[in-house]
Formats: structure tokens, sequence, C-alpha cells
């Protein structure tokens, strides 16, 4: 199967919304507590200032050049403070001043085709979702009472029908998408480092077949809106690492560890960097998945529109994420047996579809998965939080 043709109310791929019943697993406990407890997880309002972020999150900044320029011992702590960044805080920035030219172009195309009339863009609207432009209310966060407030246009591997307007749009974005896959494979590289693998472990199969770019026009808010509609809700990345430039108009939160939602900014001439489940899985929860969500942070941003350019760069669909051993000692260094039994039952050895579908499945974008779908993910310890629906038509599956 492809995997970026599911008819699905999204485009896959992206991301993991947080369940809409809480999960049980412990280590899921700041998820499932951001989900249950409003006043840490609080409901988006586009009134001024009302919940701006003021706090920002103060990602460190690498210049990626400075890591390979230095001597042993200092490309060596060069490497952990860059490793420890996406451990700790999920999000770092890195210094690209030769892609300035290009991000430029970039935005300037999508603005320039996201202010063309719907009926426009609604010709490069495509049934199952998965490429092209989805006009706003396409995508609902499991769990969330509202869509996200966005346009999108999405770019698969090898898309070919480009717009029109403007007529240097599909160049632009296929130069965008080379250049970033190039530098998640050189990002990869240092995860390498950092992990102490084998560089053919974790960046090998990071390949423009598999990367996806979202392009994401989130309006102006405007005072009819929901104030519980926000710009993207809350939600984990699918795929192994994420890269966008920062935007003029800032929205980008991330969720910490103590549970507080920080902005995430980064100099003009870098990218932010996160990372995605296949990279948590693949580490055994050493890099985690971070969750963010993106909403007008009010004050005087409150009536702005933002865009976004996001490249999800992801491994192979057979590619196993069964946990590096590193890894798994690392993280399970301080655990008993029965601990790290049961703390490893979440990071089975699957493949990158296998994980897929089962997140495609939990989110509901897979309304209606097979039985067959649903034995064999729920046999190789997937579909830990599977939608009621579904553990109610496969009850006896789930009772076995
Ligand atoms: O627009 C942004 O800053 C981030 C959007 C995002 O998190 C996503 O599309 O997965
Ligand atoms: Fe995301």
């Amino acid at each position: 199967m492809q995997i970026t043709t599911f008819g699905s109310d999204s485009p896959p791929f992206i991301q993991r919304n947080p369940p809409s019943t809480p999960p049980p697993s412990p280590v899921q406990d700041s998820i499932s507590q951001a989900n249950q407890n409003p006043s840490i997880y609080p409901a988006a309002s586009i009134l001024p200032g009302s919940l701006a972020i003021e706090e920002d999150a103060h990602i460190p900044l690498f210049d990626l050049d400075d890591i390979e320029n230095a001597p042993t011992e200092i490309r060596k702590e060069l490497i952990k403070q860059f490793g420890d960044g996406l451990k700790d805080i999920g999000f770092i920035a890195i210094k690209a001043p030769s892609l300035s030219a290009i991000i430029k172009d970039v935005t300037k195309s999508m603005k320039t085709y996201f202010a063309l009339p719907l009926e426009e863009k609604m010709k490069d609207w495509n049934s199952d979702n998965s490429k092209g432009f989805s006009e706003q209310g396409r995508e609902t966060a499991a769990g969330a009472t509202h869509a996200d407030r966005k346009e999108t246009f999405f770019v698969p591997p090898h898309f070919k029908k480009w717009p029109q307007t403007p007529p240097e749009f599909g160049q632009v974005m296929e130069r965008y998408h080379t250049e970033l896959t190039n530098l998640a494979i050189k990002v990869m590289r240092y995860v390498a480092e950092y992990l102490e693998e084998p560089t053919e472990n974790v960046s090998e199969t990071i390949d423009t077949a598999y990367n996806l770019l979202r392009l994401a026009y989130y309006p102006a808010p405007k005072s009819e809106d929901h104030p519980d509609s926000v710009w993207a809700n809350a939600h984990e990345d699918l795929n192994a690492l994420t890269l966008l430039p920062p935007t003029k108009v800032p929205g980008l939160q991330l969720f910490t560890k103590d549970e507080r939602w920080l902005s995430v900014t980064a100099p003009e001439g870098s990218l932010i960097l996160n990372t995605g489940l296949q990279l948590e899985r693949l580490t055994a929860g050493l890099i985690k998945a971070t969750l963010h969500r993106v909403q007008n942070p009010g004050g005087k941003y409150t009536y702005q529109a933002r865009h976004s350019s996001i490249f999800f760069a992801s491994w192979a669909p057979e590619k196993s994420l069964a946990p590096l051993k590193k890894c798994v000692e690392k993280i399970t260094e301080n655990m008993s047996e029965e601990e790290r039994t049961t703390y490893l039952l979440q990071y089975p050895d699957v493949t990158v579809q296998e994980n897929l579908i089962s997140r495609l499945i939990e989110m509901g974008t897979i309304p209606n998965p097979t039985r067959e779908q649903v034995a064999e993910l729920h046999q190789k310890g997937l579909l830990q939080r599977p939608p009621l629906h579904v553990v109610e038509e496969f009850s006896d599956l789930f009772n076995s």
C-alpha cells in the first residue's frame, strides 16, 4: 500500500493528535493530563492577549558548520548539546543562512497562492486529501471540538499537479524539497553520532521519496471565530524529524516536560527542528516526540495571518522501528526488570508503515479498519489507544 494515499480526512503521515481518551501508560501521563486538565491544556482564544504565551522556550541554536569543523573533543561536546536539546526540549534551531533565498521564494509563492479565491484553490483539491489543496475545516484533531483553522497545500513525493499561479510555484517547492532532504540527511548523521550508532542505522533511508512538505496558511482570526478554534490543535509529529523556518507572526508552541506551553521562536536565517514519533520509537523514547500546537499569540498579532512551510522527513515504509539496543540500555538503566518490560511494551518491533497505519486508525483518519488490519497490528503491540468504536467492533481481539 502507498503510504501517502489513504482515503482520510486529513493529509496522513504528519501528526499524531492527542488521544480523546487518556492513555493508561504512565509514560504518556503528561499528554493524558494535558487532555484532562483544562488549566494545563487550555482552550485557545483569539481575544487580544487573553492566552498570549509570552514566555519563550529559548530553544538552543546550533551551527552545523561549527560542529563539522570542530576538533574531536569540542565536536563531542557540541554533538552532546545538540542531541540533549532534542532529548530534553524536543525542539532546537539550526543556522541555515544558505537557505534564506529559497525560504523567501517559498514564502512569496505560498502567499500569492493562498491569496487566490477559494474557488481557484479548490481546483487543486484531491478527494483523498493526501495531496494538493485542503480548505479550512478539513482537519480536526482527535478529541478536539473544532477543526484546525488553516488552509494547506500538501506536497507528497514526486508531486506533479502544481498550481498555475504563481507560475514558479512548482519549481520553487521542488527546490525546497530537495534542499531540505539534504539537510535532513545531514542532521540525521549528527543524531546517529549522538546515539553512538553507525550512520546507516539512522540516516540511511531518509530520502526524497518519503519526505513530505506541507504549506500552511493560518488566516487572520475574525471576531466571529469560535474562541476554541485554533490554528493547529496539539499533536506530535508522526515522522522522523521536522524542519520549518521561523515565521514573522509567531504561534508555534511546545508543551514542556513540566507541563507548560511555551512559544517556539528562532532567529531569521535559521530553521526550527523537532522530532517525531518514528525517532521516538527507534530510540525507545530517549528522544521523544514533543507535543506542540499553533495558535494566534494575541497582543499585536491578534488580527494577523500566518504562513508556514513545514518539511517532514521520514524513513522508508519498510524500515524497522525496533528500538536500538544502546538506547534501550540508556533509558532503562535505572528500571527494575519488571518496569523495563512494561516500559518496552510501548515500543515493539514494528515498521514505519505499521506504525503509521496504527496511528491513523487511532486518530480516526482510517475510520473503518479491516478485521485483519486490527488483528495484525494489535498482535504486534500496536493500537494501544484504539478508538472506542474499533474496540467495540473487534472486542474479541482486544479481550484475548
Ligand atoms: O506551522 C507551524 O509552525 C507548525 C505546524 C505543525 O506543527 C504541523 O503541521 O505539524
Ligand atoms: Fe507538527
